[in-house]
């Protein structure tokens, strides 16, 4: 059986808000295995970076209210960690490129000052020797395809364009061996030619170096090309996860049916309905199945009752009472 580097069951987290806890992730169980790269798929606001951030230990107990659940990462539960675990945690553990890099990287400092910052503080070199700390930052930003990276490491981040800062990012990201990284969108203000570079560059380099990849993303095509299995999130629920080929052949829960259409396509047939209404509001969640009021097949179950997650297929597993849970022994009542 795989090894589990990162394995979250039935974690829960709350943002403290003024209107009351916005109860943004419920319930949700995934798993990554040492050298699978996943796919955490779904519109924006749904939850992902939240869940993410959770795992980095990043979120403060002041910001969030965690109900229930773990998030073990290599045989330790991160939510119960003391500061000094979390920083070995990012320090030798887990990276996570954000998807804007100017804000990931700091202005007034240059790009070779800040990659040897994390070379000196990784413990993987001595600190005092400048010459090695400056041979493996120019080496890493040479893997990234960096071709000039004399100057890339004289400059500011802001005189570097977008796609070279989120190279920039990915190298340090890489720097120093971690099991696992995070890319949250790590493309989002790029055009589609260098969104293509550096999807096709992560790939590489977490092959390579054996990492696993948390890939979050608005986009199934990027999915697609990019991972093993996916997770698909809805309002904080993971509603469907599967092996990436078995979601393109056999999408089951209606919101990932919904995702599929939205997709252009490049023989045309017009723009697609796209999927009616909103992300719900988190402070006064729907009761029942969090997707209920979009869905086209809902029922009056689902109003109540939140679906269980049911096993379709060999690790095929969607959270809708089409497929199991007592709508279906009742015989789908309306
Ligand atoms: N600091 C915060 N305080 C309160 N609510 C927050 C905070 N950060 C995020 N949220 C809320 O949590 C929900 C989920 O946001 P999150 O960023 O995790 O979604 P996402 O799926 O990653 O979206 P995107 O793809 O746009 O990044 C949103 O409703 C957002 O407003």
């Amino acid at each position: 059986m795989a090894e589990k580097i990162l394995n979250i069951e039935d974690l829960s987290i709350w943002y403290r808000t003024y209107r009351g806890y916005s109860q943004v992730v419920d319930h949700i169980h995934l798993h990554v295995d040492k050298g699978e790269k996943i796919g955490l798929v779904g519109e924006s606001g749904c939850g992902k970076t939240t869940t993410m951030k959770t795992v980095m230990g990043v979120l403060g107990k002041d910001l969030i209210h965690i109900p229930n659940g773990t998030i073990d990462f290599r045989g330790k539960n991160v939510l119960t960690m003391k500061q000094s675990d979390l920083l070995e945690l990012r320090r030798s553990g887990v990276s996570m490129i954000s998807q804007s890099p100017m804000s990931a990287l700091n202005p007034v400092f240059t790009i070779g000052q800040q990659l040897m910052d994390i070379l000196k503080y990784s413990g993987k070199y001595n600190p005092r020797d400048k010459e090695a700390l400056k041979n493996a930052a120019h080496e890493a930003l040479t893997s990234v395809m960096l071709s000039d990276p004399d100057r890339i490491m004289a400059s500011y981040p802001h005189q570097l364009s977008g796609g070279m800062r989120q190279r920039v990012c990915i190298a340090s990201a890489l720097i120093t061996p971690k099991d696992l990284l995070i890319a949250d969108e790590p493309c989002t203000a790029l055009d589609v030619t260098i969104q293509d570079q550096i999807h096709h560059l992560l790939r590489e380099l977490v092959e390579e170096k054996k990492r696993s990849l948390i890939m979050i993303t608005h986009s199934l095509g990027v999915a697609r090309e990019l991972v093993d299995r996916i997770y698909i999130m809805y309002g904080g629920n993971i509603v469907e996860s599967c092996r990436t080929e078995d979601l393109f052949t056999s999408p089951s829960h209606p919101y990932t049916q919904g995702l599929l259409s939205c997709v252009p396509r490049l023989s045309g047939g017009g723009l697609s309905a796209g999927i009616y209404g909103y992300v719900p509001d988190y402070v006064n969640p729907p009761k029942g199945c969090r997707f209920c009021p979009r869905c086209p097949y809902a029922k009056k179950i689902c109003e109540t009752e939140k679906p269980p997650m049911t096993e379709i297929a060999p690790d095929h597993t969607v959270a809708c009472f089409r497929f199991g849970g007592e709508e279906q022994e009742k015989g789908g009542e309306a």
